[in-house]
């Protein structure tokens, strides 16, 4: 330590504190890193790695990167799940004695940015805090950019589906607790000391954010693990951010009961955030419903989807809304267009608190509060009654309007300090200023003419550079011409540099009047912000309301767009869908293509429908679709169906397919036994099951008597008489409609065209006893001998008492030599129509043949 400088020193002493962060050493012009921080910055943002003498023959490795580009390289360590301490200076130099001082401003993890253009616009981004017992746990959430924060207590076997849900960009945990995070799931775990978790710890601080002296105004009261995880998560905040969290005005608390449950596999399962198949939005649910304009709607549209409302009324609200959009085109589009021209009002918001907002960005707020002005006279003055109830928040902000224009000049700078950010007029001392660096500004550009008229001089300049500031350069031929009051300052090869007196009292007059312009500019626009700020929550009622008439409307365009209607709810436990379609399906066929099809399920006499079908008929696409179709009517959206009449379900299950959780270490089967076993324990009466091949991960015997078991229990409990679709390749199980009321039989329809098989899509009653499965195959392009030997064993299989001698059975495989090559040739022999072909054609074929056979050695 004698050796190191005392800068170093300074790094050390800070650096200690953020040991798992990279910490951006604010250096002048520059943020360096150091040592270890260095080479991962070197490497992950591309930059040279060098090094720096910072004591007596100790070089560190060091790393740097322009301050003005930090937002930039932030965003690709923040993406690559990294943290960034930034460190400031904190004084001006020669201001303190010795070093400048310095200090981490904030501490930047995934979970806290803010910066707009680390944001996803259509998605929150959470920060996840989470306190686990043995079969509870307590979640809490904030989006520091839009101030959402909330919280609940929930079993554990529901913790999946909130983070599938919330999708955090950061989670963090008690030391002492772990978490297995599903594979498709990538937040940054942090962890923090089990001591901010403690139930009287985590009280306190809630206490002290709300300045409140007990939490049952926020309804958390009995939720102890709750405010646990809520408490840690305000510490968590304070720590990085190093500034006041007042934006995180509401904490409200929840539970998932308030709405539809969707565990993680059934949200992955029916595609609604992104598609399985390529991971993405595209071929979502959510891909084919956001027809948002706005940021905020798109956000809402996402909480819709994650949260199903199980309240008739509040869902009959949004469909009302929706069928106004829906029946009224000309109301519909224009308000499209106005939200095309809104900015994210409620991230705006939360900048203008934080005063980080920029002055460019003012501008777009005010042309977004005109738009809100203008949605407000078309359907705020006289609120059409089937929209009453979202346009509540929707009131125009005139003095808002009033200030930005005012105060901002329309073209403002993305900085300030030019005196080109506040308006002339609002302040005379700044207007003063302006016009003094103004002044000055002109007198040096005149002063140039001047000059070259005085001294004769045609070839005088006048320039400036930082080092030296304004300066008069002549160029070598002129120098005898120079007058005496010029003082050089600075020999070039072809010039020399003079200075005036006069000169630089103009320069003092501009430099100074910079930096006052800098400072009584930046005084002003945090004068301004004040003042904006105190339409924070009035802004925020807009940005909600917006949100909603956004995503509401959405639903209208949609629905006119694909022929969706509007769903009916009534109170009897049944479901009716005449023409139901598979949305993405449908989509990705191209409309019109689809065949649509019939359900009803009801408790009373169709609880369970046992489909059948050949493989890729669609079985798994009608299952998907009926409860997609139950799920956009529980969001509020129309369906894509000729009509829908349907009861509210409490929670959707879906076992789909074979799936191995690797992370968990559990076999295909076990992951399908665990979660069959946590369907019939959990669902309900009012709960719609889809089970696609249960049973299919083992033996077929063990397969199907698991099956017909689970089938069994669905009928026969009371409790539980969930309206239960299941998808099956066991014939067998069609005989369970013979002796359980309940149950009934449908398939899918094909037809067989002189052996070619024709996929139908058509949903018919009764049972089927062939699969296909062979026919499939073979248009997957499996060899032509595999196939014919299928369909061999497959005749033996179903007529047991044909079988053959095990020697003589294989009739393909005899044949079947180990080059097989006659094979080839053996098809090519049959695969001949010999009545289509010329007699010399023939002759010729046969040559070939010969020739063929010949060069094989047969
Ligand atoms: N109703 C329909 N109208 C038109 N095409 C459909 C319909 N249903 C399914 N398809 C088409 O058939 C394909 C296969 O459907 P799906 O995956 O539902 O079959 P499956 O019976 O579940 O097959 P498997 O038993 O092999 O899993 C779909 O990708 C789609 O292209």
């Amino acid at each position: 330590m004698e050796n190191t400088t005392p800068l170093r020193k300074q790094y050390l002493d800070i650096k200690k504190n953020y040991p798992e962060a990279i910490v951006f050493f604010r250096l002048g012009d520059f943020y360096e890193t150091f040592e270890e921080d260095a080479r991962i910055a070197a490497r992950e943002l591309e930059i040279v790695l060098t090094s720096r003498e910072m004591g007596k023959g100790l070089k560190v490795p060091l790393a740097g990167i322009p301050y003005h580009a930090l937002d930039n390289y932030l965003s690709r360590l923040i993406n690559k799940g990294y943290k960034v301490a930034i460190c400031e200076q904190v004084t001006k130099p020669g201001e303190t004695k010795g070093l400048v001082q310095r200090q981490v401003t904030r501490l930047v993890t995934p979970g806290t940015v803010v910066e707009p253009n680390l944001l996803q616009t259509k998605q929150n981004n959470f920060l996840l805090s989470l306190y686990l017992t043995e079969d509870s746990c307590g979640l809490a959430f904030a989006d520091i950019s839009t101030s959402e924060f909330g919280c609940t207590q929930t079993n554990i076997s529901e913790l999946e589906a909130e983070i599938s849900r919330l999708s955090p960009a950061e989670i963090i945990l008690p030391k002492n607790q772990s978490l297995n995070l599903p594979i498709h799931l990538k937040a940054t775990i942090s962890k923090l000391d089990g001591y901010y978790f403690e139930a009287d710890i985590a009280r306190e601080r809630l206490l002290r954010h709300f300045e409140c002296q007990n939490l049952s105004a926020y309804g958390c009261e009995n939720m102890p693990l709750a405010i646990s995880a809520a408490g840690a998560l305000l510490n968590y905040l304070e720590e990085t951010q190093k500034s006041s969290l007042k934006q995180l005005e509401r904490l409200s608390v929840y539970t998932t009961a308030d709405y539809m449950q969707m565990d993680s596999h059934t949200l992955s399962n029916l595609e609604i955030f992104r598609s399985s198949g390529g991971n993405s939005l595209k071929g979502s649910l959510l891909g084919i419903l956001d027809q948002t304009k706005t940021a905020m709607g798109g956000r809402l549209l996402r909480k819709f989807l994650g949260q199903p409302l199980l309240k008739q009324s509040d869902i009959e609200k949004r469909l009302s809304a929706v069928d106004y959009f829906f029946e009224e085109s000309l109301a519909r589009t224009s308000l499209a267009k106005s939200l095309g021209q809104i900015a994210d009002m409620e991230r705006m918001a939360n900048r203008i608190r934080q005063k980080t907002i920029l002055p460019r960005e003012l501008i777009s707020l005010k042309n977004s509060l005109e738009t809100v002005s203008a949605i407000h006279r078309q359907f705020g003055l006289m609120p059409p009654p089937r929209l009453a109830y979202f346009l509540n928040g929707l009131k125009p902000l005139p003095e808002m309007l009033d200030i930005i224009n005012k105060t901002i000049t329309d073209d403002p700078p993305s900085t300030l300090g030019d005196g080109k950010v506040i308006r002339a007029g609002f302040d005379p001392e700044m207007d003063k200023l302006c016009s003094l660096a103004g002044d000055a500004r002109t007198f040096l550009s005149q002063m140039e003419t001047r000059e070259r008229e005085r001294t004769g001089i045609k070839s005088l300049k006048l320039g400036y550079n930082r080092v030296f500031g304004y300066y008069i350069e002549i160029s070598n031929a002129n120098l005898g011409d120079v007058p005496p009051e010029f003082i050089r300052k600075q020999t070039l090869v072809n010039a020399e540099r003079f200075i005036t007196p006069e000169l630089k009292e103009y320069e003092n007059l501009i430099l100074n009047a910079k930096e006052r312009l800098l400072e009584m500019e930046t005084g002003l626009y945090e004068q301004v912000l004040n003042q904006l700020g105190g339409f924070y929550s009035a802004l925020l009622a807009n940005a909600t309301a917006l949100a909603a008439l956004d995503v509401l409307s959405a639903f209208a365009e949609v629905a006119v767009r694909n022929s969706y209607v509007r769903p009916v709810f009534h109170p009897e436990n049944r479901l009716d869908i005449r023409k139901g379609r598979h949305p993405m399906v449908e989509q990705g066929l191209g409309y019109g293509s689809f065949v649509a099809n019939d359900i009803s399920l009801s408790a009373e006499d169709c609880q369970i429908i046992i489909l059948t079908g050949p493989n890729m008929a669609g079985k798994s696409t009608y299952l998907k679709q009926t409860a997609l179709i139950v799920l956009m009517a529980q969001i509020g959206s129309y369906v894509p169906a000729e009509t829908a009449e349907l009861c509210l379900t409490d929670r959707i299950f879906t076992r789909i397919g074979a799936r191995e959780d690797l992370s968990a270490g559990q076999s295909t089967f076990m992951v399908e036994m665990v979660e069959t076993a946590s369907i019939l324990n959990t669902a309900t009466s009012r709960s719609l099951l889809i089970l696609d091949e249960i049973g299919r991960g083992t033996s077929t015997y063990d397969g199907l008597a698991i099956a017909q078991a689970v089938v069994e229990y669905i009928h026969s409990q009371p409790s539980l008489t969930a309206k239960t679709l299941f998808a099956t390749h066991y014939h067998e199980l069609v005989e369970l409609a013979s002796y359980l009321p309940r149950v009934k039989n449908y398939n899918i329809a094909v037809s067989e065209d002189r052996g070619e098989v024709v996929f139908l899509h058509k949903i018919v009653p009764g049972g089927v006893d062939k699969s296909y499965g062979i026919h499939v195959a073979k248009l997957a392009g499996l060899p032509k001998w595999v196939i014919k030997r299928a369909y061999e064993v497959l005749t033996e299989l179903e007529n047991p008492a044909k079988k053959q001698p095990k020697s003589r059975t294989c009739q393909s495989q005899l044949q079947l030599p180990m080059t097989g090559q006659t094979s080839v040739l053996e098809e090519e022999i049959k695969e001949l129509e010999i009545e289509s072909l010329t007699p010399l054609a023939a002759l010729n074929k046969l040559y070939e043949l010969k020739k063929k056979a010949e060069e094989q050695g047969l």
